[in-house]
């Protein structure tokens, strides 16, 4: 039987000829076609004279810096996955590395095991499950080694079996991932932006914002988008689980490791092998746990509660928050080795609040989704005047309140549209602000139209009239809210006179509570 051709091929930058001799041969074990290089020159050079599938290279060389390549790369916008390796204790270097789009990094002395299992990874050739127990070897045992000539085989089977429908897959959830996170601000068109950038690499991210925000969906989104995609995503509310069993939650226990342990157990970083480990609401983990969390990042294994040995693990982390970390690393109440581990590249979800233009289409989606969701056809559409009203509304809760807020009103509206008498908010914890319909993510040209859920897809209205006349009150409405209830001025304001504003006003059994002075005029 022949063996497969390469599928990858690797650079591996290192000045120490015993160290590339090393790598070279375990990658060569691995099948991988190799070049190597001794410094930031010659590595250039070869970079320039073809692509490669990843570079690794030491930080250290004698003429520059890992980083003097990652940054040529990134330059180039050349696709390269790159893997640095840093001294041992330089965690700055490791987080520079990460921050200048490394995939990842790894520490000397490498580790053999996690050095083809890092390397595995960048490929997007991650096995599913790592096996518990690995045979490990310290270089300084492999490097001593006779070198025997090395054997290559094919590399071991991708988690992609099915090459080409599992890669549609893999497009179909990246496209599912993003779209779900609606709004087209400025703000999410950065997260948008930055979610594509992280995925390409294990660096970890620290989500902020207020609660509701969308931070889970933003973290689902980078697992989506990444090579990881096809592995679990475990999402962890850290502020859930009690003290106590914190550590058998993370690490997993053995049987009889305490009362009630009947059998082994995994935990959160093992169902995450290979996969995304998302920790929400991370600033309410205990400071002994946080120690325990950041040697299980440092070492990247983990010893289940009762048992003897350490087991590797492969995960990438996501971490969140709606608290200031670094406020409480300054109370001492956050591990600022850990806080300086989490935040290597940090994404900020804005409240929506100031993201007024991502209202309409957020409602929209959510409108649709939870009619759908509750059988309710068609889809009741919000009235402009419901709009602009939610607009006025600060929304501490964020799109989770907006969520909320919206079932009620579909369930009080029962009709086929939802106004601003459905929304049940008082006027008392309404802001004064008006904002245009483009301001609240309509088109411009769009100002009187009734806000429709599934915007140009939505059926054509049944009775014309009818809806013209609500598009109409709408705007009156909000004219006479504008100028304070004054009819001459709201009608000036559109080019209507006071008389003509008084008639459309009675036609459409709008009232309104103060007199403008200007009556009979
Ligand atoms: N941009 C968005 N488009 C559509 N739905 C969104 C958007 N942002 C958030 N949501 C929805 O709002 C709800 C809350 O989002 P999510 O749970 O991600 O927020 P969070 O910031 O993680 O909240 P918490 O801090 O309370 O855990 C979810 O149902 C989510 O799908």
């Amino acid at each position: 039987m022949s063996t497969a051709a390469p599928a990858f091929s690797l650079l591996v930058v290192d000045d120490e000829p015993d160290l590339r001799t090393l790598y070279e041969l375990t990658l060569l074990r691995e099948g991988y076609e190799l070049d190597t290089a001794g410094s930031v020159e010659d590595g250039l050079a070869r970079l320039k004279a073809r692509r490669y599938s990843a570079v690794i290279t030491d930080m250290r060389l004698p003429d520059g810096s890992g980083l003097d390549i990652l940054r040529w790369l990134e330059q180039q916008g050349r696709q390269e996955k790159t893997l640095v390796i840093t001294a041992y204790g330089s965690a700055e270097n490791a987080v520079e590395a990460l921050k200048a789009g490394a995939y990842d990094y790894l520490t000397k002395p490498v580790d053999l095991r996690q050095f083809r299992m890092v390397v595995a990874s960048a490929l997007g050739r991650m096995p599913a499950s790592l096996p518990s127990v690995v045979p490990s070897q310290l270089p300084s045992e492999a490097a001593t080694q006779e070198p025997t000539l090395p054997t290559p085989r094919a590399p071991a089977p991708l988690p992609r079996k099915a090459a080409p429908s599992a890669q549609a897959l893999a497009d179909t959830r990246a496209a599912t991932a993003l779209d779900r996170l609606v709004g087209d601000s400025l703000a999410m068109q950065q997260v948008r932006a930055l979610i594509e950038k992280v995925a390409r690499s294990m660096a970890p991210v620290l989500l902020h914002g207020e609660s509701g925000t969308g931070k889970e969906l933003v973290a689902r989104a980078i697992h989506d988008v990444s090579a990881r995609s096809a592995q679990p995503f475990i999402a962890v509310n850290c502020g859930a689980i009690p003290e106590q069993l914190l550590e058998a939650e993370f690490f997993g226990y053995r049987k009889g490791a305490f009362t009630g342990a009947s059998e082994d157990r995994e935990g959160f970083f093992q169902a995450a092998n290979g996969g995304t480990l998302f920790l929400d609401e991370i600033g309410d983990l205990p400071l002994a746990m946080q120690s325990k969390l950041l040697r299980a990042l440092q070492e990247r294994s983990v010893r289940p509660v009762g048992a003897v040995v350490e087991a590797p693990v492969n995960v990438r982390l996501l971490s969140a928050t709606h608290k200031d970390l670094a406020l409480e690393v300054g109370a001492g109440r956050f591990r600022q080795d850990l806080y300086y581990r989490l935040n290597v590249i940090q994404i900020r979800v804005p409240p929506l609040r100031e993201r007024i233009e991502d209202l309409r289409p957020i409602s929209e989606r959510v409108l649709t989704r939870i009619a759908q969701d509750a059988g309710v056809t068609p889809v009741p559409v919000l009235t402009a005047a419901a709009l602009a009203q939610l607009a006025r509304y600060a929304f501490p809760g964020n799109v989770r309140e907006l969520e909320n807020l919206l079932h009620r009103a579909l369930a009080l509206s029962g009709g086929e549209r939802i106004d601003a008498d459905d929304l049940g908010l008082p006027e008392s914890l309404l802001d004064d602000a008006e904002f245009t319909p483009s301001e609240l993510g309509g088109l411009p040209g769009e100002a009187n139209t009734v806000v429709a859920p599934g915007g140009a897809e939505q059926p054509l209205p049944s009775d014309l009239a009818a809806y013209l006349d609500e598009v109409e009150r709408g705007i009156l409405i909000r004219a006479l809210e504008q100028h304070r209830n004054n009819r001459t001025a709201a009608g000036a304001s559109m080019g209507l006179s006071l008389r003509q504003m008084r008639y459309r006003m009675a036609r459409l059994h709008i009232t309104v509570g103060e007199s403008d002075g200007s009556e009979g005029l």
